[in-house]
């Protein structure tokens, strides 16, 4: 591990996340050079960390913002993006958080249903504004990723059916207040199998020309996001391949003369430069396991208890042969544990753990359950 395996962590209180800030210039470099080379788009996924020095570096690579709420919109602007770099999606915006995108006049709205239209449509039409639109469609391509994160098939709430499309144009020739720019899309998350991308691809080429048919020439297309990262070997594979992922879209998208391709990518820009340290609190020897209990659990990563989600376990202060060990939070929940059977160096109460590509989806999802205080976060860079 970088710079966090050499420093003292003597006198730091845990549990913390720490976040490498040079690694996460290196994969906005490869993503952004990478994504250059095809004159493509990235919009950053707030949701997958929204910690203001993050986000200030990542604006500086020349990103846009993605948006799932009101106040994620608010945390772009404050931090550099601007407005007309952000896109804001989402299967439940409340009226005030309409009202938020429309003040600031962002790029687009990802619309995901028909009521949703005609609320954006009414509300834009109080604002004196045209709301530029972009239909989020359910491509029903199956991700090959967790239940829990799948969003591309017909069974999961996200986006609007290729059915319902003959209806939602024909609505939209009576709403005044919307401007159609684009359609999007967004299959999943986690995703490694980049074969995924390829089945996405061939399915938005047909839904475009769907749309040219019908006389639809749409300047927008937004893949989303979904790119996975490798929890497994997060130092070998620090950075995805951001090259291999854009030459399929390349190879296999039908971009038409004039035409801007979008990404809303999360997790595979920020998962990797994250680690959350913790301290053993206790060794708990059981008739048939050791327990490892950490002052860390399910309110500073809830990954693993909810989505049986793999990550690393590193023992750094300990060089002793190893055990096994289940290690545990401290958070009255049977759930409330990282791994069991984990392999580590004998561990004794003090030892400092590392748990893995921390970095997407764990601060964002922390909670204070037990009235937990929070965990800091703590930043290098060199
Ligand atoms: C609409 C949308 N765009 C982008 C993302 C970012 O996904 P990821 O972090 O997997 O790149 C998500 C989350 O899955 C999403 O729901
Ligand atoms: N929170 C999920 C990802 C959800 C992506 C948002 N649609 C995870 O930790 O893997």
């Amino acid at each position: 591990m970088r710079n966090l395996k050499e420093q003292n962590w003597n006198g730091t209180p845990t549990p913390f996340y720490y976040y490498d800030l040079d690694l996460l210039k290196q994969t906005l470099e490869t993503a952004s050079t990478e994504a250059a080379k095809y004159g493509y788009h990235i919009h950053y996924a707030l949701k997958a960390n929204s910690n203001e020095p993050i986000l200030k570096l990542i604006q500086q690579y020349g990103l846009g913002a993605d948006c799932v709420s009101g106040n994620e919109i608010k945390q772009a602007l404050a931090n550099g993006f601007e407005a007309s770099q952000v896109v804001f999606a989402g299967v439940g915006k409340s009226d005030a958080e309409i009202k938020i995108a429309l003040n600031a006049d962002i790029f687009c709205f990802n619309c995901e249903s028909v009521q949703e239209l005609e609320v954006l449509n009414e509300l834009a039409q109080q604002h004196n504004q045209t709301a530029r639109i972009a239909l989020r469609i359910n491509p029903n391509v199956n991700a090959n990723t967790h239940k829990y994160i799948t969003t591309g098939l017909e069974e999961n709430k996200f986006g609007i059916n290729t059915w319902e499309l003959p209806e939602v144009l024909n609505l939209l020739k009576q709403l005044p207040n919307l401007e159609l720019i684009g359609i999007h899309f967004h299959i999943g998350s986690q995703i490694t199998d980049l074969q995924v991308f390829e089945q996405l691809c061939v399915r938005v080429n047909e839904i475009q020309q769907g749309f040219r048919d019908q006389g639809y020439h749409l300047k927008h297309l937004n893949v989303g996001g979904g790119l996975g990262v490798d929890y497994y070997e997060p130092e070998s594979n620090a950075i995805p391949d951001f090259a291999a992922y854009f030459a399929i879209f390349n190879r296999l998208l039908q971009v038409q003369p004039g035409q801007v391709v979008h990404y809303e990518l999360g997790r595979a820009l920020v998962a990797q430069c994250g680690t959350l340290v913790s301290r053993v609190l206790y060794i708990k020897k059981g008739q048939k396991k050791n327990f490892a209990i950490l002052d860390a659990g399910m309110t500073e990563l809830i990954r693993p208890m909810l989505y049986q989600a793999y990550h690393k376990i590193e023992n750094l202060s300990s060089h002793l042969p190893e055990q096994t060990y289940d290690v545990v939070g401290p958070i009255c929940e049977s759930s409330d544990c990282f791994a069991q059977n984990v392999p580590l160096p004998e561990t004794h109460r003090h030892d400092v753990m590392a748990i893995r590509t921390a970095g997407a989806y764990a601060e964002v999802m922390a909670s204070n359950y037990n009235l937990r205080e929070k965990a800091v976060a703590i930043y290098s860079s060199n």
